[in-house]
């Protein structure tokens, strides 16, 4: 609890408009969830105006409110440039800074956040510290799992959670940072300990515009590490070097770097790797030492997560001996490369490539094992970047014997029109348009040849499909076990 005026002088600046004082107690920005004292943010959003709901936020309790525009509303209004951002910072004041009191790793770049993020939490917990993460699946900690709508939650929302976390004796948060996350200001104010890059590729210019602007938005989380002056705090930057957009990266922040990867020299390099199956193996080169990694997680991609994963964790000061313990015991993540078992002749993988740059990965690791055809279910999610739908079936056709092109979530959508998008992709004949997902699993599976190998991509670990705007219980790995079952 607090009041309005000592809240506010954190900001930066900022008009105080109005002279009376409320007690705060609460922080919202959607006027639905206001209660007796709230402090209300009003958000212009993509859809509609946060402003608009001020009356509203009031009937229900608000005392005061966080405006870009002045409204003619009596109660005291703070008037800032921008108001996400305000928020931000207001919002990790009231909640005690929480962030500062935690080791914080934040993880940005197209792909492999998920898989990065859950690697480090591995390690960490197994070294005894007590884990947080948050992104595209759960936030989870203290065995509790918190569903979340995106990615990287609204400020607000991160700044409670990391309150609860710390008041729950939570030590170090890993946590996935989107790249709108980072433009809409929702980790402004979250005060990082080690940021991580794995990759820039495209996706996401629906909302960019340009791959310029979508490694900017990275940038920004490196360029905010280590600008709270606490310099009892190490800050570090874990970078990829073998990414194009590293030396970007570099440039843009002023914290010591740790450099990863497999081609070009690096604090923490990867050499000798062999990609099997059923796992990788490769020798991990760190300080003039050699340690021999034998991973159950497949394809190059994966040894650039672990490297990742193993330099923010040595960063966060766990032995190199402890980390490859940790790391050799993981068996997978959650709808990224997961074998679907069963005792059929042919095999099935559901996977969450939905850039074209993981689907390339996925379909290149594929092809180095598979000992028959390799056949690709995909989509692309609607009311998203549409430049990447014929990249990314342009990919299928090229890597794969057989592609059948169907619904991911074609939100707002119409789905045959996002499958027409896709198809200008494809050059021969060696694909089918089945508009309904299911129906596209079944027919796969069922046609399925000796060794044949069936991605099916997109959607990973989701149990819903969205379209229009019902969203209905849908999960690939479920539909395919059916169909293994129930093959005619
Ligand atoms: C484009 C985008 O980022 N949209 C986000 C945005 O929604 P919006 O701007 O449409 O919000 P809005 O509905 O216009 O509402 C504006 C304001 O009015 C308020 N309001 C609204 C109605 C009401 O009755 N009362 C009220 O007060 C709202 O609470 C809000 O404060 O703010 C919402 C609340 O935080 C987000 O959930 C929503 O994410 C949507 C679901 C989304 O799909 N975002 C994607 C693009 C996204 O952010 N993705 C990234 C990662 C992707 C990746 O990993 O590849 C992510 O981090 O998830
Ligand atoms: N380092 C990587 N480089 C390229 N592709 C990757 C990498 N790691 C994983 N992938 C591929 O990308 C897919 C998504 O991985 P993951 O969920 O870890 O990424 P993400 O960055 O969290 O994605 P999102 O943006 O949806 O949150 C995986 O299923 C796999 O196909
Ligand atoms: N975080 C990504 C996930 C995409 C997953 C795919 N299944 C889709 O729905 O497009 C996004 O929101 O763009
Ligand atoms: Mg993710």
């Amino acid at each position: 609890m607090t009041d309005l005026k000592t809240l506010t002088e954190v900001l930066p600046s900022f008009e105080y408009i109005g002279t009376k004082n409320p007690e705060i107690t609460h922080v919202e920005m959607d006027s639905r969830l206001v209660k007796k004292n709230s402090l209300f943010f009003c958000v212009p959003g993509f859809t509609v105006d946060g402003h608009d709901f001020a009356e509203h936020a009031i009937q229900k309790g608000a005392v005061a409110l966080v405006v870009e525009k002045e409204l003619t509303i009596d109660v005291p209004m703070i008037k800032v440039r921008d108001v996400k951002r305000a928020m931000a910072i207001l919002s990790a004041h009231f909640y005690g800074l929480p962030s500062s009191k935690l080791h914080m790793i934040g993880v940005t770049g197209t792909n492999g956040k998920t898989t990065t993020t859950h690697i480090i939490e591995k390690i960490l917990s197994d070294f005894k510290m007590e884990t947080g993460i948050i992104g595209t699946m759960y936030m989870k900690y203290k065995g509790k799992e918190i569903s979340v709508k995106n990615t990287t939650p609204e400020s607000l929302v991160l700044q409670k959670e990391f309150a609860e976390m710390v008041k729950e004796n939570v030590e170090a948060v890993t946590m996935e940072v989107s790249s709108h996350a980072l433009e809409l200001g929702r980790v402004h104010g979250t005060d990082f300990n080690i940021g991580v890059f794995t990759n820039l590729s495209q996706d996401h210019l629906d909302y960019h515009g340009t791959m310029e602007k979508y490694g900017q938005a990275k940038g920004l989380l490196f360029a905010q590490l280590g600008s709270n002056f606490d310099k009892s705090v190490k800050k570090i930057a874990v970078l990829n070097v073998d990414d194009k957009h590293f030396n970007t990266l570099e440039t843009m922040t002023a914290v010591p770097i740790i450099t990863y990867g497999i081609e070009e020299q690096a604090d923490f390099r990867a050499k000798d790797v062999k990609i099997r199956e059923d796992g990788t193996n490769f020798t991990l080169e760190v300080a003039g030492e050699e340690y021999l990694f034998k991973l159950y997680l497949t394809g190059l991609f994966s040894v650039y997560n672990v490297l990742a994963a193993a330099a923010a964790a040595y960063a966060s000061g766990v032995p190199i001996s402890s980390i490859k313990t940790s790391v050799e015991a993981i068996k997978g993540v959650s709808g990224r490369f997961e074998r679907i078992e069963g005792d059929t002749p042919y095999h099935v993988i559901v996977d969450y490539a939905h850039t074209p740059d993981s689907l390339k990965n996925v379909l290149e690791t594929i092809k180095g094992f598979a000992k028959g055809k390799i056949s690709v279910i995909i989509g692309c999610g609607g009311d998203r970047d549409r430049s990447k739908r014929p990249l990314m079936a342009s990919i299928a056709d090229e890597l794969a014997d057989f592609v059948y092109l169907t619904s991911d979530n074609p939100r707002s959508e119409e789905p045959l029109s996002i499958l027409y998008d896709m198809k200008q992709g494809i050059k021969g004949d060696r694909y089918k348009i089945i508009e309904d997902r299911k129906t596209a699993i079944i027919t796969a599976i069922n046609q399925a040849s000796q060794d044949e190998v069936i991605l099916i991509a997109g959607k990973g670990h989701e149990t819903y499909q969205i379209i229009g705007d019902q969203t209905f219980t849908f999960d690939d790995r479920e539909i395919a076990r059916e169909a293994m079952r129930e093959r005619i």
